[in-house]
């Protein structure tokens, strides 16, 4: 099994990942143009459709976003254990706070809002690498239960999620964390332009991806005390 070590260098990449996803796709406009071919746009005619932006429900089945992704705040989900997360969907933040100068309100029942395909993967990328990321929180657990068997069991035995949570939360590694995406921020921003405070990638990971990744490594310690 991989070390803490290796798994925060995992963790550190993918963290690469997030910010210049955010920083490409934060340089580019809110919603784009449609890109829909004059050929598409006339076939759609002669069928007496239009090319409308699809629902969720237009993909029965479908989840609306990667998992760990979607419009539910996590504190809806978790109890007394739960992480000091932001009151705001990710999804919102994404579009209401990170895609600069929207005027626009973001449509909470579309899937993806951007009228052009190349914006809407762009998003999509973003989102899934944010879900990679904190899905690993299963590998950190595993990695830091094995490195400290005798504190853990104990906890886990009882489903004490409080007490997991506390020996799990390293506030010197967050504190580097946030320092780490603060400076990637300041030295990679996309163009001359400032067009990403560094504030708001710190907040990224404060307010959602340290604390989601932190329920996914609670989650994981629970599970395995249910399978003893
Ligand atoms: O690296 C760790 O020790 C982790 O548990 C990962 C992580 C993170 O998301 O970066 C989450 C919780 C800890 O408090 C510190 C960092």
């Amino acid at each position: 099994a991989p070390s803490l070590e290796e798994i925060r260098a995992a963790l550190a990449t993918m963290e690469d990942q997030i910010i210049h996803l955010a920083l490409t796709r934060c340089a580019a406009p809110l919603y784009g143009e449609s890109t829909a071919s004059p050929l598409l746009n006339s076939l759609s005619q002669a069928a007496q459709t239009s090319p409308s932006s699809p629902s969720d429900s237009s993909f029965p089945g479908h989840p609306p976003f990667p998992p760990y992704i979607d419009a539910t705040p996590s504190h809806a989900r978790w109890g007394a254990a739960q992480s000091n997360l932001s009151s705001q969907s990710i999804v919102d933040y994404w579009y209401k706070n990170m895609l600069p100068a929207s005027s626009a309100a973001h449509n909470q029942t579309g899937y993806f809002p951007e009228a052009s395909p190349a914006l809407a993967m762009s998003s999509a990328a973003f989102f899934e690498t944010v879900s990679q990321r904190i899905g690993f929180g299963e590998e950190v657990a595993q990695a830091k239960v094995a490195a400290n068997h005798s504190a853990f069991g104990e906890h886990i035995r009882r489903h004490d999620a409080v007490a997991i949570r506390k020996l799990l939360t390293d506030e010197r590694q967050e504190q580097l964390v946030k320092q780490r995406v603060g400076n990637k921020t300041e030295a990679w921003q996309v163009g001359a332009a400032q067009n990403v405070p560094a504030a708001v990638l710190v907040d990224l990971f404060a307010s959602y991806i340290i604390p989601w990744t932190t329920d996914v490594e609670v989650a994981t310690l629970l599970r395995r005390g249910q399978k003893q």
